[in-house]
């Protein structure tokens, strides 16, 4: 089945909404008048060449990077002028982030990397650790609960970090490349492993690709080009977007 085929509703009202985003790092210009929504629930995929700055929008969307000028609001509360304990709770609790090589603790089984996020916002162990499996079941990884990241596979331990990322239940997944690491057929089926995950907790995910295989999983699909976002072609918001940069 084309993955695009999987529909579901999308709300009018954006989850993030990022305006005008400006960020540079020493004298590069890493955007430049970035602006996005991401509708709640929905998958988005931001495309663009490398140093186009798609990692940079994630880290601003996200609250891990303060933006140089231009606001991010997160269901009206303004991320670019939080305060950081707000924003640490925020990526404890609201958002899950994935990157490209998972970035498990190494000393910890997937089970306790998983769990770990719990455990931290409060949940006691036993509990924590039975949604951990749930979820690692979820993902088709629950047979590597008792491993080591070095002992799973790419897929694996990517699967074990996207568990991580939901587990706390949250609004939006940060994913950076989930799947760069991966050939093509552990690649697709952490991404549907992704998308089913997502679907069924209408949970947002940001997903940034350099590969269109990937990115036709995504409801929508914007990219970025010298640091401004332009909208794919069947994408009115996304229009808006570059016209609010204008
Ligand atoms: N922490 C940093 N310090 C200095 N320069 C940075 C930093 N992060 C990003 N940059 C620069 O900002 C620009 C945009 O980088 P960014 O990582 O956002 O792009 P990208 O589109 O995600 O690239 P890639 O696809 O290669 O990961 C690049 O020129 C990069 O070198």
């Amino acid at each position: 089945m084309n993955p695009r085929d999987e529909q579901h509703p999308t709300a009018a009202t954006a989850l993030i909404s990022a305006r005008g985003l400006k960020k540079s790092y020493g004298r590069t210009e890493a955007l430049r008048g970035a602006s996005l929504d991401l509708r709640p629930g929905e998958i988005l995929a931001v495309t663009g060449a490398s140093g186009s700055g798609k990692s940079t929008l994630l880290h601003c969307l996200a609250g891990i990077v303060r933006p140089d000028a231009g606001s991010v609001a997160y269901g009206g509360e303004r991320l670019d002028q939080a305060a950081e304990t707000r924003l640490s709770a925020l990526r404890r609790g609201d958002f899950g982030v994935v990157f490209q090589f998972g970035q498990l603790i190494p000393e910890l089984t997937a089970l306790d990397n998983v769990a770990l996020p719990l455990l931290l916002s409060g949940t006691g162990r036993r509990p924590a650790e039975h949604q951990a499996g749930e979820w690692l079941e979820r993902f088709g990884v629950r047979g590597q609960a008792d491993l080591r990241p070095g002992e799973m596979s790419g897929g694996q331990g990517q699967r074990v970090a996207l568990a991580r990322a939901l587990v706390t239940g949250p609004r939006a997944v940060f994913a950076d490349e989930p799947t760069g690491a991966l050939d093509s057929l552990a690649g697709e089926q952490v991404m549907t492993a992704l998308v089913h995950a997502a679907r069924e907790s209408a949970t947002a995910i940001l997903l940034i690709t350099h590969d269109a295989q990937i990115a036709a999983y995504a409801d929508r699909e914007v990219w970025l080009r010298d640091g401004a976002v332009h909208a794919g072609s069947d994408d009115a918001a996304g229009q808006e977007a570059v016209r609010h940069e204008g």
